[in-house]
């Protein structure tokens, strides 16, 4: 990759910001009166959900359908989803740290871009621009995933409408002044203060169970899961949250047995499994009570940890012995290592990951090209060589 940002200035005072920090996500509904909306933009995704030429008309059909059950489930973990209260502080504590470990950045400016609720990428682009990127020397922004792991469903789809509002917004041409300069921090699975965070949390809720009975607790990781028709194209998601699931087990020690299982599949086609709540059932049944579940692909809470895991899987399991260790969200040790993905990153001077060009073998997708050749290109316009 060509160089974007120089080596450190040698006096550390000089000053190559603002920087754009803006932190990607699907995002969720504040309220349940925003569910309809939420859905139907999620159902009109054709990166996440391809219903080919009938996703206009499919599309509407089926998240109307599906908004009361899922305005009950937001309805019974307090009213709304708390991910953007999540992605703000996350992001606004993650500044502050850089503005203090990286002078030569500095002032970085947190944003946050939701694919499917307010603040759509939209909005937060048209709050770039006036805030001034865009102008003069166009400034520098960095498009951070908060999907640890990388797959085409979820990042992919996030870069894809990213670049469409960049098209959109400031024109085609990518290389010339004026125009805001994009780099991606596009993965980062198996970053040590990621781990070091949900380890922590896992610690925390094996010290609940009686010592005698703590190291036969089985550590039940659990990842949103895929169609197999996005994992068969080739996505990198599930190998990418293994290495997750395996550096954590790694950092533990291997104290205690474990598996990875997934959840959250949504309708009829053949989805990756073992489903989280078939394996929960299946250990309780044969007598193995003591269970922790890991959220392992998200970074704060939603309806598939408060919902899903807490009052349907460990509901139903019915024994005290079945837990859930405590999402990320506000940890400190999570938002430091938030802290260092950035500054590796900005110092790094590299455009994304060496994986992000290489397409699913199976992608199809006119847009996952230009998108891919757009960011992994944005190296060559401020190249130092
Ligand atoms: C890493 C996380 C996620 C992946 C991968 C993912 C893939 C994926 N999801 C759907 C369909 C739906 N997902 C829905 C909600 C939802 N999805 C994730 C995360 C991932 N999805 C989260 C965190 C949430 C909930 C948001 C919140 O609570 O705030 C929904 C809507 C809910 C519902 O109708 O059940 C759908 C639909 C597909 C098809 C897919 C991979 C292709
Ligand atoms: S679907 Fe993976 S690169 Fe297009
Ligand atoms: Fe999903």
């Amino acid at each position: 990759m060509a160089t974007i940002v120089p080596p450190v200035t040698q006096d550390g005072t000089s000053s190559r910001g603002p920087t754009a920090m803006v932190f990607m996500n699907m995002g969720g509904p504040s309220t349940t009166d925003e569910v309809g909306d939420f859905l139907s933009r999620l159902f009109a995704d054709a990166d996440l959900i391809p219903l080919g030429r009938l996703q206009s008309y499919l599309g509407p059909l089926i998240s109307r359908r599906r908004t009361p059950k899922i305005q009950k489930q937001y309805a019974a973990i307090g009213g709304g989803s708390p991910i953007r209260k999540w992605s703000e502080y996350q992001s606004s504590e993650m500044c502050k740290i850089l503005d203090r470990i990286s002078p030569e950045t500095a002032p970085h400016k947190p944003y946050v871009a939701f694919r499917y609720a307010d603040p759509l990428t939209e909005e937060m682009y048209a709050r770039l621009l006036d805030d001034g990127f865009g102008k003069g020397k166009g400034g520098r922004a960095v498009a951070f995933t908060q999907y640890p792991q990388y797959s085409c469903s979820t990042t992919g789809s996030s870069l894809n409408e990213l670049w469409k509002w960049r098209m959109r917004l400031e024109g085609k041409g990518a290389h010339e002044d004026g125009k805001i300069m994009w780099s991606v921090i596009d993965r980062w699975p198996v970053h040590h203060g990621l781990v070091e965070a949900f380890a922590q949390n896992v610690e925390q809720q094996l010290e609940t169970y009686p010592v005698e009975r703590k190291k036969d607790v089985v550590l039940l990781f659990s990842a949103h899961s895929l169609p197999m028709s996005v994992v068969n194209r080739g996505d990198t998601y599930p190998a990418e949250v293994a290495a997750t699931v395996y550096a954590v087990m790694q950092r533990l020690g291997f104290s205690n047995p474990y598996r990875l299982c997934w959840q959250s599949q949504v309708g009829p086609s053949a989805w990756l499994g073992a489903q989280t709540s078939d394996t929960v059932g299946e250990y309780v049944k044969k007598g193995q009570t003591d269970l922790i579940l890991i959220p392992i692909a998200f970074t704060s809470d939603h309806i598939e940890t408060l919902y899903e895991l807490d009052q349907e899987v460990i509901h139903e399991a019915g024994h005290p012995g079945v837990k859930r260790a405590e999402s990320l969200n506000g940890s400190p040790v999570f938002i430091e290592a938030l802290a260092d993905v950035a500054f590796t990153h900005l110092r790094s001077g590299e455009s994304c990951s060496r994986q992000m060009g290489l397409r699913c073998q199976g992608c199809k997708s006119e847009k996952c090209l230009e998108q891919k050749k757009f960011f992994v290109g944005q190296s060559n316009s401020l190249s130092l060589r």
